[in-house]
């Protein structure tokens, strides 16, 4: 399991994550909500390793290094230039140290022309080549930032199906998303940060109470603004 404890993470003076504890265990789906800016993505750039200047304790409990056995989705995923999309799947195999596998079964899901720059990819495209990336080779952990987003409907739909068959397989999987239905259809458990810190924790039998516990209080407020904004 990955344990996350007491986590602290600062962009020079300003914290963004305080005190921050969960765990990912193998075979399970935990789901990470919050607003624009709560803390999401510094979260998981602190697991995964791309920021090493925290406070607190991010470890895997066997002993293991959390990297070689941890794919990522970044929010936004980057490409070389000129480098098809075959090269770039052939690419992430090398630079772990993995033999080059056939990639035509995955792709046949998400058909993507392997053989055009994926610099010149549509954004969906873009998502659909880095999940694929992640798709064709074997990981322990899964720490995917917006999945869902830019994708379009069916792949999806496969792609919830595809976590839950990895899920099945033992991978333990940890997801941001916006989209609360997705989340609460597909999560063992849910974490909502707020401004940084862990607001609430949700059991799968508790989802029920998500929804009015995120939305209900803002959108109220919210919803009154726009009225005086916009008076009929
Ligand atoms: N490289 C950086 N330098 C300075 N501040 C940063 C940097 N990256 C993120 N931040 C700040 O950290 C806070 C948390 O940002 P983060 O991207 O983790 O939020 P998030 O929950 O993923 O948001 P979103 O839902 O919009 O993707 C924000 O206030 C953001 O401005």
């Amino acid at each position: 399991m990955i344990e996350v404890s007491g986590l602290r993470k600062a962009f020079g003076t300003h914290e963004v994550v305080h005190d921050v504890s969960l765990n990912l265990r193998p075979g399970t789906l935990h789901g990470l909500v919050g607003a624009n800016g709560a803390g999401k993505t510094t979260l998981l750039h602190c697991l995964y390793g791309l920021h090493h200047d925290y406070q607190g304790t991010v470890r895997e409990t066997t002993g293991l290094s959390i990297r070689p056995c941890t794919g990522l989705l970044p929010y936004e995923p980057y490409f070389y230039p000129r480098l098809t999309g075959r090269e770039y799947l052939e690419f992430t195999l090398q630079a772990r140290g993995r033999a080059l596998v056939d990639f035509e079964g995955w792709n046949q899901l998400l058909e993507l022309p392997l053989d055009q720059y994926a610099e010149e990819y549509s954004a969906g495209m873009k998502k659909k080549l880095a999940l694929l990336a992640l798709l064709v080779q074997p990981f322990r952990y899964l720490i995917l930032d917006e999945p869902f987003n830019g994708l379009e409907l069916n792949t999806n739909l496969l792609l919830m199906e595809i976590l839950r068959r990895l899920r099945g397989q033992g991978t333990g999987i940890l997801l941001t998303s916006h989209l609360l239905g997705s989340l609460t259809e597909l999560c063992d458990e849910l974490t909502v940060l707020a401004d940084g810190t862990v607001r609430r924790r949700y059991q799968a039998a508790e989802f029920g109470q998500v929804q009015a516990d995120l939305l209900d209080g803002f959108y109220q407020n919210k919803l009154a603004q726009v009225h005086r904004l916009l008076p009929l």
